[in-house]
């Protein structure tokens, strides 16, 4: 089960951060927490900022100010053997999977391994292959990326990001380009996931649907204060939200100029 976010020191903590491009600030001063095991949504209309947030958060870009700290160890700024070490404690899913078209499953999901470790090459081969089990792909292990449906190379993304038994895993859009069905399996899985082995998923999403089911905490970024709009439960927000943007968000309401 996942932690009660009230008892568990964060596994991320983001403090007054500010991050945008060419020194004009996108969103300013974030500050949240992040508990271990939470399945934690970040949500906002288009351009608002989620995904360069999400990538301020692996360490992508660096942020104008502020810092992210993970696992107790900050992130921002950290370089050389410190920052592998922090690096090694996630996994990233990027928006379409980001696979490796010419290799077979079996080495998109050894990358990492091959990487980060110096496990013997049979030892490799069996983790790859336990992470492809865990996601529902045993047997698939030769298959190419093209041979196989959307949803399953997203979740040969997820058993890569996986490789290295990673803490948290970030899931940027996961369900992009899948329909509503293959979308809510990848809902479960992230669920099955998220139960069994305790990970910890930070998660950018547009899907109502997904949000509902998996998020046990959202925040709502917003493009005009450049900050955070709201945070919490996604049904509570969704009843009883202050903001008329944010009930309309969730109850998917077009706003009266639209
Ligand atoms: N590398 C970059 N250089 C300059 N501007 C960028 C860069 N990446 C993103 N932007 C701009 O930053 C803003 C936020 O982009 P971002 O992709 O983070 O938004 P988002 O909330 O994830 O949007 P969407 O929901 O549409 O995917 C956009 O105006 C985008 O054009």
């Amino acid at each position: 089960m996942p932690s009660d976010p009230q008892s568990s020191p964060a596994i991320i903590q983001v403090r007054d951060l500010t991050l945008g491009f060419g020194g004009r600030p996108l969103l300013k001063d974030l500050c949240f927490d992040i508990a271990p095991g939470e399945i934690f949504v970040i949500l906002g209309g288009s351009g608002c900022g989620k995904s360069t947030l999400l990538k301020h958060l692996i360490g992508l870009y660096e942020p104008m100010a502020g810092s992210v700290t993970i696992g107790g160890e900050v992130f921002t700024g950290t370089e050389g053997q410190a920052r592998r070490d922090i690096l090694r404690r996630f996994g990233v899913m990027y928006q379409m999977g980001a696979l490796f078209g010419s290799m077979t499953l079996l080495d998109n999901v050894r990358l990492p391994l091959e990487e980060f470790t110096d496990l013997p090459d049979e030892a490799m081969d069996l983790v790859a292959r336990l992470k492809l089990q865990l996601v529902g792909l045993a047997g698939f292990e030769r298959h190419l990326p093209a041979e196989i449906s959307g949803g399953m190379q997203k979740r040969t993304a997820i058993a890569r990001a996986m490789a290295l038994d990673p803490d948290i895993l970030f899931l940027d859009e996961p369900s992009a380009g899948l329909d509503p069905i293959t979308s809510a399996e990848l809902d479960q899985l992230i669920l099955r996931l998220s139960r069994i082995l305790g990970i910890t998923f930070v998660v950018v999403t547009h899907e109502l649907p997904s949000i509902f089911t998996i998020a046990d905490r959202v925040i709502m970024l917003d493009k005009e204060t450049q900050g955070i709009l709201a945070e919490g439960d996604p049904a509570q927000l969704r009843d009883h939200s202050e903001h008329p943007w944010v009930r309309r968000f969730f109850n998917r309401e077009a706003t009266e100029a639209s």
